[in-house]
């Protein structure tokens, strides 16, 4: 597979980059950069030295990127992406675009244009929502992939049983996340100062996250009606990781057994959920570097609730690793090609 890469500077280009070089399958063709084009990319990234001796372009050069590629990772921010996918595909009809942003995430622009305070350039696209354990067969036929966000990655996969099944309320619905600080990207900003992040953890866009949306919209979709949430992330001192906790209130009735049996059926043949079952504490150390989501849920009796928490690495399962799932899912390869490795730990 021919791949370009868009943004290559960013983390999760050079996540990208990081987990491509182990893929049998990939070739690199372009990696792009409007900051620094001509620059190697391993005098950026000195950890992908012997690994790549390219240089960056810039998208000065699209034309020739997308007629040469077969797939086109793209990981710039919000609202630069649907640009760079019109015009690629109109380039090359047979290309593939994966993007890692929030420009294709969306079935409803207007929910888009709202939140992200842009607007959306290319309605047409009939993109897919590329959270892989949910959505593989529409990934298969797609020509535009939009990549789900770090957060939602862990608390869509750790809900979307509960939600599918209609186990708990869809009105009161809490969802508590904890991301390390490379969610933020490279880019230099006082919220993620050192001095600002160690030894604290912090809470943000309280009530207002642009992930909330995104996640009410994908599990609105499995369960077939509206569904209304609240969303809190929080910055925490680490690099990578995010441990979301799901909070729902169950519905009457409702077993603890009814609640293992749909995790087991949703995710049990699932290669990159590992379920730690009823009681299971998942922890962000043991996916760091890899593509798995660690998945546990209880049932508190006392209150009703069932408490759901998943853990990923935001840069590989909540952006890189999940993107190239989606690649091996669009060119009918084994999906764990270029994945299959276990985390670092400690
Ligand atoms: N970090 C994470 O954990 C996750 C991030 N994402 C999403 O993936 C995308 C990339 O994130 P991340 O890699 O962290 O971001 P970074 O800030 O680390 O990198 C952004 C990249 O975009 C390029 N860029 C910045 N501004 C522009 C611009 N105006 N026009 C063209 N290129 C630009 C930069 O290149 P240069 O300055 O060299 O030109 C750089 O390569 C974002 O949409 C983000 O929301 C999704 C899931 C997880
Ligand atoms: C820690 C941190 O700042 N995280 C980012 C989320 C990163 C991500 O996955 O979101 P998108 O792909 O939707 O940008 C944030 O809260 O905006």
């Amino acid at each position: 597979m021919k791949i370009s890469i868009v943004g290559a500077t960013g983390y999760t280009g050079a996540e990208l980059l990081r987990i491509l070089a182990s893929h049998p399958a990939a070739e690199i063709q372009y990696i792009t950069s409007e900051s620094q084009p001509g620059t190697a990319i391993a005098d950026i990234y000195p950890h992908l030295t012997r690994f790549y001796t390219q240089k960056l372009t810039n998208l000065a050069s699209l034309e020739k990127i997308a007629a040469d590629s077969d797939v086109i990772f793209i990981g710039l921010p919000h609202g630069h992406a649907m640009e760079v996918g019109r015009k690629a595909t109109a380039i090359n009809a047979n290309i593939k675009i994966i993007d890692l942003g929030a420009d294709y995430r969306f079935k409803n622009h207007d929910t888009y244009e709202q939140w992200y305070k842009v607007p959306h350039t290319h309605r047409n696209a009939n993109a897919v929502y590329g959270l892989t354990e949910l959505n593989r067969s529409q990934i298969r036929e797609a020509a535009i992939v939009g990549n789900p966000g770090c957060y939602t990655t862990a608390s869509i996969l750790a809900l979307a049983p509960l939600v599918k099944n209609k186990l708990v309320d869809l009105t009161t619905i809490i969802v508590d996340a904890k991301s390390g600080v490379s969610g933020a990207g490279r880019g230099l900003n006082l919220g993620s100062h050192f001095t600002e992040v160690f030894e604290s953890v912090k809470a943000y866009n309280v009530g207002g996250h642009r992930h909330t949306p995104e996640i009410e919209e994908v599990l609105g979709r499995l369960a077939g009606e509206d569904i209304i949430l609240s969303f809190t992330p929080h910055l925490i001192p680490m690099a990578r990781g995010i441990l979301s906790t799901c909070y729902a209130n169950l519905k009457a009735g409702v077993t603890a057994e009814q609640v293992d049996a749909a995790y087991v059926s949703l995710y049990g043949k699932e290669y990159f959920i590992r379920l730690l079952g009823r009681g299971g504490c998942p922890a962000t150390k043991n996916t760091r570097g890899s593509n798995f989501c660690d998945l546990g849920w209880h049932i508190d009796k006392r209150t009703g609730r069932v408490v759901a928490i998943a853990a990923i690495d935001n840069l590989v399962k909540g952006a890189a690793g999940q993107a190239i799932q989606n690649m091996n899912v669009l060119f009918n390869i084994d999906e764990r090609t270029g994945l299959d490795y276990a985390p670092v730990y400690p």
